[in-house]
């Protein structure tokens, strides 16, 4: 007994991997708790992605799809996994890898590489489309033009449009992007605090890959990542809020149609894409540069953005590349 009380205490052992019992444990995951191992992860990673793909219905045989590729992580990730899915259960997908560049020098153009390198390993056709082509401007330029405050939401802005125009060059059916369980939560938590709830009732459902680009965005991330330091578990948990809400039906939805001037998706008059690089050309780039209060704010705000539009519409405007 004596001895016992001065024995040294044992080490933890490490924890088998639940799945195989044989290997060990290298993490955690948030989704389960369970215990597992690097081989056993990426099995039963792909395996889940493939019942989510089924159950959802999300692709159909003989369907183009562009993965929106970024060089980053995830849809590095998303690239590898829907190659080998593809291959492996035989979806009958024809896959293409599709690139924005910003021209957001020693940023993107790194990107780019990691991009090309995924062209060759998965065999993968790639296109690129960049803003300069697009709307004849660079991320740079604008930077230059704008300072660095209002920046992102032309990013976030151009990029989403960037990739439907890029779509439909290269006449996909649908793209797929990497956003991964932060950038969802951060999106619920986000449309939330701006009572945002025609966003809201959209974010995270799986076909649609809505984002709304702020830099307000990377005050939710850093919240939401101080509550995973407390908890794992609570970035699923906040996805989970968001899609259990239910939105009544007599809450007014703005109506989703197609820009007057360019023709994608717009639910007013003109795109924001639009109106942002109409303020660009005239040298006036704080236009269409709005809060997003609510959805009556939003309302007052469509028309203001309407008559800046109608006022634009009525004068030469500058080329515009679409
Ligand atoms: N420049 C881009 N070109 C093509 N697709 C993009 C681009 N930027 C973002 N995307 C798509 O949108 C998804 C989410 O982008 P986000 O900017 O949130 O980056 P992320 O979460 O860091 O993802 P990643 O690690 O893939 O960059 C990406 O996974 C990708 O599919």
């Amino acid at each position: 007994m004596e001895e016992e009380a001065h024995a040294k205490p044992k080490k933890a052992m490490p924890r088998q991997c639940c799945v195989c019992n044989q290997r060990r444990a290298a993490l955690k995951r948030p989704k389960t708790l369970d215990q597992i191992c690097k081989e056993c992860f990426y099995e039963v990673f792909e395996e889940e992605i493939h019942q989510d793909i089924v159950e959802n219905q999300l692709f159909k045989p003989g369907e183009r799809i562009a993965i929106g590729a970024s060089g980053g992580k995830d849809s590095t990730v998303l690239a590898y996994v829907l190659s080998e899915l593809n291959r492996r259960h035989n979806y009958g997908l024809d896959l293409f890898l599709l690139s924005v560049d910003e021209g957001i020098t020693g940023y993107r153009d790194d990107s780019l590489e990691t991009v090309k390198r995924n062209e060759i390993q998965y065999g993968l056709p790639l296109k690129v489309v960049s803003y300069k082509d697009l709307y004849g401007w660079t991320m740079d330029e604008i930077v230059k033009m704008i300072g660095l405050k209002n920046n992102c939401t032309f990013c976030g802005v151009f990029r989403r449009q960037a990739l439907d125009r890029g779509a439909a060059m290269l006449k996909v059916d649908k793209v797929a992007t990497g956003h991964n369980a932060d950038d969802i939560a951060e999106t619920v938590l986000l449309n939330i605090l701006r009572g945002d709830i025609a966003r809201l009732s959209r974010c995270t459902a799986i076909t649609t890959g809505i984002y709304s680009p702020n830099a307000y965005r990377g005050f939710a991330r850093e919240f939401i990542k101080d509550l995973e330091r407390i908890r794992p578990r609570a970035i699923l948990d906040i996805i989970k809020s968001g899609e259990d809400f239910r939105i009544s039906t007599s809450t007014k939805m703005p109506e989703q149609g197609t820009c007057e001037r360019c023709g994608y998706i717009s639910s007013q008059k003109w795109c924001k894409a639009c109106v942002l690089l109409e303020g660009l050309n005239r040298g006036l780039p704080k236009l269409g540069i709005g809060r997003s209060r609510g959805l009556n704010t939003d309302r007052n705000k469509d028309v203001k953005e309407i008559s800046v539009a109608k006022s634009i519409e009525s004068k030469q405007c500058g080329t515009l590349d679409f």
